[in-house]
């Protein structure tokens, strides 16, 4: 925009000139060499003002408390880069600036960017004003390239009518046909477990990769959940004698394939946070050539499982022999919606496809994040796990969901962990109008950063002790505590998380199954949280364990 609005007017100048001074006010230059040289210095000067000027003196952001330890053209991009995880610096400043609703940042090239840290700052953008921002750019961009366009990377009108259609497939009921599915999965869990133990020297406690256990868990109940396929990962893991997962001859799979995706190494990471804004993925590299391979082998292989169940959905209908069932995985209920007369008729191909990637990204990842920091809590706090176990013994040996669901300790639990250790980072807006926040006009493109954490962790909101994992704070919520904004892990308003039920519910089944068979001993080794990243995914998260005797 800026090189287009400078060349019209380098243009205008230099024809203003030729037309004022005549040819003699410079022969040696050319109307196109004026008209470069305008260019050049009307384009550094308006650069300069951008970069150095506008945010110190022009801007109406300018007043709102920001974080002063700027580099002088990165801004905080580079502390945000080195912090120990993606959340960190969001937290410093909400506690640097305990009184504000809304805190600014420089990012790359002094753009400002706003955070909400209060529940009514929140609840504007999110619900009152919803429709007035959108999901930044640059952030559709990375997702559309590494999982499509499906819901999440939807906006306004687009997302309303599919989202609509969606929310169909995760209605209550259908979720709850799912129960025999994740009672299933979390026995398979106990089975790993179990050979994780036999494959220990000592033959009485195991160790386990508890991001990478629980990504096969969850990837496994949403390869059935959505593509109604059973990936196996979970059965086909074994372990090689030091208490590692063995994964050399596991052949190319959803596992390997999200790993690269999702789990990049530090120069893949880097290159899809740059590709985001200049695109890279044309250098000849192994991490470019290695992540363009698995996001083709995906979206292949869920193009190429839509044409054949949609094929022989078709062959059975023709033959009077197809029956819809009650319980839909997603691509199912997809093909039925998109038959001749059905709601979603005329979706494209692609649109299905981008829905069914988004939803095994959406619903694994951050449902395994989940569940490998509820097992560094039970690890790091016995008394915790302690009352978790003796609120399941209550239950007979059969447990049905119906009975589980109404444990309030559990149930808490879980909320409280991802109070405390929110799995999606953020989610990242851009005003779409000029708004108004906390009676702060924001203008048009302004970015803002959706960050959970920060009104998770807020001590205003959840007191000096928001940073300690306490499940028992949720038997006595007071005050900002019981706005649904002061809890936004799963989001609120239109775009809130459609999967928020299944995830508790898959949660509480995993969990229970664990903690009624083994007890979390401790944490094996120190780890790091991935960083950059869009998840608080902790990497090298190993618990030592053992089984409970019967
Ligand atoms: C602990 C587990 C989970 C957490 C913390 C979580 C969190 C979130 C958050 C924060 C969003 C908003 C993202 C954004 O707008 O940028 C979201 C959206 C979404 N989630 Fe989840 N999620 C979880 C589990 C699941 C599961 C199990 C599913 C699968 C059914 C799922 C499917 C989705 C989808 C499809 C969206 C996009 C919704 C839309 O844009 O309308 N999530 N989730």
């Amino acid at each position: 925009m800026d090189v287009f609005k400078c060349l019209s007017l380098a243009a205008l100048e230099a024809l203003a000139i030729r037309v004022v001074g005549g040819r003699a006010h410079n022969d040696n230059l050319t109307r196109v060499q004026t008209g470069c040289i305008l260019f050049a210095i009307q384009y550094l000067l308006l650069k300069y003002y951008r970069v150095f000027l506008y945010h110190k003196y022009f801007s109406p952001l300018r007043h709102i408390p920001s974080p002063t330890d700027n580099h002088f053209f990165f801004g905080q991009s580079i502390k945000k880069f080195k912090a120990d995880t993606p959340i960190s610096l969001y937290v410093k400043w909400m506690r640097d600036y305990p009184k504000a609703h809304l805190i600014r940042y420089l990012s790359l090239a002094n753009t400002e960017v706003l955070v909400p840290t209060s529940v009514d700052a929140v609840k504007e953008i999110l619900q009152t004003q919803c429709y007035s921002s959108h999901k930044s750019s640059g952030w559709r961009r990375m997702v559309k390239e590494m999982a499509g366009d499906g819901v999440i990377t939807m906006e306004f009108d687009r997302h309303r009518n599919h989202r609509k259609m969606l929310n169909g497939s995760f209605s209550l009921a259908n979720i709850r046909n799912l129960e025999p599915l994740l009672k299933s999965k979390a026995a398979e869990v106990t089975q790993l477990f179990d050979r994780a133990i036999a494959a220990n020297k000592d033959g009485r406690t195991g160790v386990i990769d508890c991001t990478d256990c629980s990504t096969k868990t969850t990837l496994d109940i949403m390869g059935m959940a959505v593509l109604g396929i059973d990936l196996g990962n979970l059965r086909e893991t074994t372990f090689n004698g030091q208490n590692k997962i063995d994964d050399v001859n596991a052949e190319f799979g959803f596992h390997k394939a999200y790993g690269i995706v999702f789990a990049p190494e530090t120069l893949s990471k880097t290159l899809m946070f740059v590709n985001g804004f200049v695109p890279i993925r044309w250098l000849p590299i192994q991490a470019n050539r290695d992540f363009l391979f698995a996001t083709s082998w995906l979206d292949n292989y869920i193009t190429e499982l839509l044409r054949r169940r949609r094929a022989e959905t078709k062959t059975a209908m023709d033959s009077g022999k197809y029956e819809s069932s009650d319980s839909h995985d997603l691509l199912t209920f997809l093909i039925e919606e998109s038959m001749p007369g059905a709601p979603a008729e005329g979706i494209k191909e692609s649109e299905i496809v981008g829905h069914l990637l988004q939803f095994m990204v959406a619903g694994h990842e951050t449902s395994a994040i989940a569940l490998s920091w509820c097992l560094y809590i039970m690890a790091e706090k016995p008394d915790i796990q302690a009352r978790l176990r003796e609120e399941l013994a209550a239950l007979g040996d059969n447990i049905v969901y119906s009975e589980l669901e109404k444990l309030t300790y559990l149930d808490n639990f879980v909320k409280e962990s991802i109070r405390v250790y929110p799995p999606a980072s953020g989610t990242f807006h851009q005003a779409a109008v000029d708004m108004s926040i906390d009676g702060i006009s924001i203008p048009k493109g302004t970015a803002i950063d959706l960050i959970a954490a920060v009104l998770q962790l807020n001590p205003t909101i959840w007191g000096d002790d928001a940073d300690e994992v306490d499940p028992t704070r949720w038997d006595r919520l007071s005050g900002d505590q019981l706005s649904p904004y002061a809890f936004v892990a799963f989001l609120q308003g239109p775009r809130i998380c459609i999967g928020k039920t299944l995830a508790f519910m898959e949660m509480k089944i995993i969990l229970a199954e664990i903690v009624r068979n083994f007890r979390i001993l401790r944490v094996e080794r120190p780890f790091t949280v991935q960083n950059p990243g869009f998840t608080l995914r902790p990497d090298g998260l190993e618990v030592r364990f053992e089984r409970i005797a019967t």
